[in-house]
């Protein structure tokens, strides 16, 4: 049951699920952020175990919304919790743009890339800028790069389900908060993450329609040079993130996840791939470069 609440006189959207088989009503944990408060919802059960909620005569690009009651996504963060869950995720009715989700082994130049689509096109696209409970490099600031994270408080906001996503990745937390991605949609640009695999694929499993792009490097030889040049990481963070890049790269290939598989070996001819199959990607085809 979705429905209004008063608590201590404020108005909100609560949920309550019914068990058949005792007749209980109980709360399951609500992820993500619901509707605001007010008067004259719908709600229609679709497919996949989702609830579309619209609110009647909102204008055609107004926000609408779906409470994931079993889809993927729920069922995995069941597992995680342990607990009865259900989850809001926030969709747009008309021509929204949807995100872009790059991903690929630590030191292939997504990083480079994306800088790259931002600086050529800063009016279209908007960088998710994730958590993350690493310590900051020298040139990386606060709230740009990444929003740096104290652990514990990273993980209470994961299980107040505040993120979109989020993994251990080279031994630290990393995640893509929904304020994050929602701080780019609202300003109606196109949301860009660069995440890793283990992401991309609870990204697929949510209901927020991306398009996912794979980057490769020409070979390992290469891919450590470029960590090595790049000069941020110690020798053994370079080894761990090299370990972790095999696995990475044949999961990015084989799992089906990414639309579009590009190889960054010239960066310009790569970086023009990425421009001129925009149509592609938006096809969601498999296709290799
Ligand atoms: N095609 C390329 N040829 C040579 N060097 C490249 C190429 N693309 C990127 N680089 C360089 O490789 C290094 C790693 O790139 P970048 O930081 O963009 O990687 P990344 O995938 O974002 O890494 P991480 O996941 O660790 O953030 C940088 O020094 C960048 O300048
Ligand atoms: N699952 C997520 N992975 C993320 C996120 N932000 C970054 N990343 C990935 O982490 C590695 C390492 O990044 P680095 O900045 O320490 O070099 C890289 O592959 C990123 O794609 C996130 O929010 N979620």
């Amino acid at each position: 049951m979705i429905g209004g609440n008063h608590e201590r006189n404020n108005f909100s959207i609560g949920v309550q699920i019914h068990d058949k088989n005792s007749n209980n009503w109980f709360s399951p944990i609500v992820l993500g952020t619901g509707p605001k408060p007010s008067q004259g919802y719908s709600a229609f059960v679709l497919e996949q175990g989702r609830i579309l909620v619209i609110k009647k005569g909102s204008p055609r690009n107004e926000s609408i919304w779906f409470l994931e009651v079993d889809s993927p996504y729920v069922r995995e963060q069941k597992k995680l919790l342990r607990k009865e869950v259900v989850a809001w995720s926030k969709g747009v009715r008309g021509n929204a743009e949807k995100p872009i989700v790059i991903s690929g082994p630590s030191g292939v130049g997504k990083g480079t890339l994306i800088s790259m689509l931002m600086k050529e096109f800063p009016s279209m696209f908007g960088f998710s800028v994730s958590h993350t409970t690493r310590s900051p490099r020298s040139m990386e600031r606060d709230g740009v790069h990444y929003h740096f994270a104290d652990k514990k408080v990273m993980e209470k906001e994961i299980k107040d389900g505040k993120f979109l996503e989020f993994a251990s990745v080279h031994g630290n937390l990393y995640g893509t908060s929904i304020e994050s991605v929602e701080a780019v949609t609202d300003s109606g640009k196109r949301c860009i993450l660069d995440i890793d695999v283990q992401g991309a694929r609870s990204v697929r499993a949510s209901s927020l329609d991306a398009i996912f792009i794979f980057v490769c490097p020409p070979s390992m030889k290469e891919l450590e040079d470029r960590l090595r040049a790049r000069g941020t990481e110690t020798e053994e963070q370079i080894q761990k993130r090299l370990r972790n890049a095999e696995a990475e790269i044949k999961e990015g290939i084989s799992s089906g996840i990414f639309g579009l598989i590009l190889y960054n070996d010239n960066l310009e001819e790569c970086y023009k791939k990425l421009k001129v199959n925009r149509l592609l990607l938006i096809a969601q085809n498999v296709v290799m470069f």
